[in-house]
């Protein structure tokens, strides 16, 4: 089953983040509420990391268990533990070394600096998750409740940029990817097979230099080119924009009012 993409577009990236983190608030307490426990997988880069910080600036934020919440990420930039520009690193600094998460539960894609190199980082980060998957679960991975991801100017997702293999790839749930287009060239990465076993898949594009890729992908484009089109929830596929974003899409898509 897939979910045909819906559009939310925000006056600008602030609300957009704001609106974001308070939609994410509301799935993990009723996620908890239902069943006990809650699974996100967060996104690296600016738009991502905007919604953590407007999480950490919202007050509703200690409406969630955060010893309840399973934390795992889409792809990684295969850089040192502490790299500044990984995305675990720049995720704590947003959040979550302000949030009382049970380390148990945190679940960042390995550093270039530890025992694996790329691909075999990507082979323990599948096993980590399939170690978490349970005979409820759809395969090798957790059904995740709410996974995010950013859409890069070149629709991008993850790490699966057009037309390189780890976006054809449809046995293995993580890969390593080599020669990326964007810096660092080395990076590990969920795939579409495993993105598409979340309950809901949330895409974040703001900024003018995001239009053009939204409306790409939002307009039939095939997933070789365009991943972004191929990311999609089993029962929500929810693209948050800002108006920027959206100010490309054609006229049957865009939304009749801006929120
Ligand atoms: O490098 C990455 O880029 C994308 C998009 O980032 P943005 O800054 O253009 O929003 C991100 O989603 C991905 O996690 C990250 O590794």
């Amino acid at each position: 089953m897939s979910a045909a993409p819906q559009l939310v577009v925000h006056r600008d990236k602030e609300l957009m983040a704001q609106a974001a983190a308070a939609r994410l608030i509301t799935k993990i307490v009723d996620a908890q509420s239902a069943r006990g426990s809650a699974s996100v997988v967060l996104t690296g880069g600016r738009n991502g990391n905007g919604l953590l910080a407007a999480l950490a600036a919202a007050p509703a934020r200690d409406a969630i268990d955060w010893g309840r919440l399973d934390l795992w990420w889409g792809d990684e930039r295969f850089l040192p533990d502490g790299d500044p520009e990984r995305n675990y690193t720049q995720a704590r600094e947003a959040l979550l070394d302000s949030v009382p998460l049970d380390p148990r539960r945190v679940h960042p894609m390995p550093a270039s600096d530890g025992p694996f190199e790329a691909d075999a980082a990507a082979e323990a980060y599948a096993a980590e998750l399939a170690n978490a998957a349970g005979p409820e679960d759809h395969g090798e991975v957790p059904t995740f409740d709410v996974l995010m991801l950013g859409v890069g100017p070149d629709t991008h997702v993850a790490s699966l940029f057009p037309e390189l293999p780890a976006v054809r790839e449809t046995e293995r749930m993580v890969v390593g990817v080599h020669g990326a287009p964007k810096p660092p060239p080395t990076r590990i990465t969920l795939t579409l097979s495993a993105i598409r076993s979340a309950r809901e898949v949330w895409l974040l594009a703001a900024g003018e230099d995001k239009a053009n890729a939204a409306a790409i992908a939002l307009s039939g484009a095939g997933e070789v080119q365009a991943p972004a089109a191929g990311a999609y929830g089993r029962s929500r596929t929810l693209w948050l924009l800002d108006a920027a974003a959206a100010s490309q899409l054609p006229s049957s898509l865009y939304p009749p009012a801006i929120a």
